[in-house]
């Protein structure tokens, strides 16, 4: 039994649509990072899940029970907000004990307020208020805050967003570790490819409202379903070429001819790369090669058969 499932999920706000028939499913144990560009509806599609917005239409299943209209505060279900959710005139152990304040005994909230803060290295700063934090010291405080809640499904949106290289690294080794001591799931907002590569078991690239691919980030990588997956996954100098096809091959803009799958005489595709397939930077050797593609505007070269082909 699925922990989340959205079966035909859409969302409009007032007569726009955001989230267009959203479905997918998140088993036991996974950590599934939601991938799009910035107003694609990814925070839209985490509060639905948190019940801080009702779906248009459609249904979402919490542990197997419709929860579709159930309130916030009685599903399963912890979320760290893009902003922190801290509340500024509290301290921060005030702040992680108000996610459990109905929850638990007082006994219990100690304990648990505690144990988050130790798990996110905070137990020194439990007094303090949040404008007396550092940046990535709020958003380990808001991550502690959904640890207390100990919710079945973590929903954290943009994490690591204004964290500096270094402590982004360590931040993104603890929440893996807190995913793996902890059951249920994660799901993790980032409109970072590279962030999604390193931290998903499966992504889902969010495109125009719907999801265009839900794959493991090696299968994504390997065969993206559309030119915007390709590009939503990052660590990518990726560009587009139109080709058109010309009896038996594929001719470029600049007359090049580029091996690639069959397709109708007069079909138009766009071939794209990721950067990890560049063979080397010279112009030269490639036009020597009839099994290599040019593109002289970046001098990139890339091997025919590492291409990757969108037919529309
Ligand atoms: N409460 C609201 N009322 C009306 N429109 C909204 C509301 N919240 C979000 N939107 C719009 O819905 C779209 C999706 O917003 P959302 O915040 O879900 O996107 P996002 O992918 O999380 O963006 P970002 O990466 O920039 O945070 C945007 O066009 C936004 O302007």
């Amino acid at each position: 039994m699925p922990v989340v499932q959205l079966n035909a999920v859409s969302l409009h706000y007032d007569r726009d649509k955001v989230l267009d028939e959203i479905s997918f499913s998140v088993s036991e144990g996974e950590y599934v990072v939601i991938l799009g560009a910035s107003g694609c509806g990814k925070t839209s599609l985490l509060r639905m899940i948190a019940g801080l917005v009702s779906p248009s239409s459609g249904t979402i299943f919490l542990a197997g029970r419709d929860a579709t209209r159930i309130a916030p505060r009685h599903r399963d279900v912890a979320l760290v907000p893009q902003h922190d959710g801290l509340y500024p005139h509290l301290s921060i152990g005030r702040s992680i004990g108000m996610a459990i304040r109905d929850r638990v005994t007082r006994s219990e909230q100690r304990l648990r307020i505690l144990d988050a803060a130790q798990k996110v290295g905070l137990e020194a700063y439990l007094d303090r208020l949040p404008e007396q934090l550092s940046g990535g010291q709020l958003r380990r405080a808001a991550v502690a805050k959904a640890i207390a809640r100990r919710a079945a499904v973590r929903l954290l949106d943009e994490p690591l967003s204004a964290i500096d290289a270094n402590l982004r690294f360590q931040i993104e080794k603890d929440l893996v570790s807190l995913h793996h001591q902890s059951s249920g799931v994660t799901l993790h907002v980032t409109h970072d490819g590279a962030e999604a590569m390193r931290l998903a078991t499966r992504v889902a690239v969010v495109e125009n409202g719907k999801i265009a691919q839900v794959d493991t980030p090696d299968r994504l990588r390997a065969n993206p379903a559309t030119p915007g997956v390709a590009a939503a996954l990052g660590r990518s100098e990726l560009i587009t070429v139109p080709v058109r096809r010309v009896d038996d091959a594929w001719i470029g803009g600049d007359g090049q001819r580029v091996s690639g799958p069959e397709a109708p005489v007069g079909a138009s595709a766009t071939l794209a790369y990721f950067e990890e397939h560049l063979v080397d930077q010279s112009g030269d050797a490639a036009s020597a090669s009839s099994t290599r593609w040019l593109d002289r505007q970046r001098n990139a070269t890339v091997d025919h058969d590492r291409l990757l082909w969108f037919l529309p």
